[in-house]
């Protein structure tokens, strides 16, 4: 989708198609010269990892297997303590494997550094961290894990190109900042974003 057909419900675009393609083809290029001939499994985060891992993967210059994990924070009562609750598991058997755990956007950390904790339980051979988007707030993504990001962005819900805000934006081709208004309003359930009732 085009984002003329959301403005309304946009702070600001701050990475058009064009720009994620060409930084997606070179994490891919560097992802490769990571690998080399060995056969990496691309782990997909559902669902804002959707759309990422899929042109991850067709940009890859050589061979990928590709898995899908959904995981989901528990309410804010749990969350700190850093536990998720695995709504999809991997159905690929990662053992001695090279994994890539491929998001679109690391923000708290919290999900990755579950997801890095629970594939290191089955013995993969290595655990590499690719995400799209990285915010300034990453304390809990576990330190010594190789990790490679797209872009750093700042403050600020970002949906778009996979990444939603109670499920929608997500086939916008751009990454855009959602007007803080549009989420206020939601949670209060006020006024619904443009183009919906
Ligand atoms: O670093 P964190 O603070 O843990 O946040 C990052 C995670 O949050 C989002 O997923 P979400 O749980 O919203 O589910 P979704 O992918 O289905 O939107 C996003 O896609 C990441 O997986
Ligand atoms: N956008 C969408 N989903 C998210 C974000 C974000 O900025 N942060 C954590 N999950």
């Amino acid at each position: 989708m085009d984002a003329s057909h959301v403005a309304d419900d946009l702070e600001s675009v701050i990475l058009t198609e064009e720009q994620i393609l060409a930084r997606v083809g070179e994490l891919a290029a560097e992802l490769h010269e990571r690998f080399g001939s060995r056969t990496p499994v691309l782990v997909g985060v559902l669902g804002g990892a959707a759309t990422f891992t899929v042109d991850l993967a067709r940009a890859y210059p050589g061979q990928v297997e590709i898995g899908w994990m959904a995981a989901k924070s528990y309410s804010t009562g749990n969350r700190a303590s850093g536990s998720l609750r695995l709504l999809k598991d991997l159905d690929i058997d990662i053992t001695g494997r090279d994994v890539v755990i491929v998001d679109g956007v690391i923000d708290t950390g919290l999900t990755m550094s579950w997801l890095i904790a629970n594939l290191a339980q089955r013995e993969p051979a290595s655990i590499t961290v690719c995400a799209l988007l990285r915010k300034p707030e990453t304390a809990h993504v576990e330190a010594g894990t190789p990790t490679y990001v797209g872009f750093d962005v700042g403050e600020g819900l970002i949906v778009g190109y996979g990444l939603d805000h109670e499920g929608h934006y997500r086939n916008l081709r751009c990454a855009a900042v959602l007007a803080p208004a549009v989420y206020a309003a939601r949670r209060g359930r006020r006024v619904a974003p443009h183009g919906r009732t």
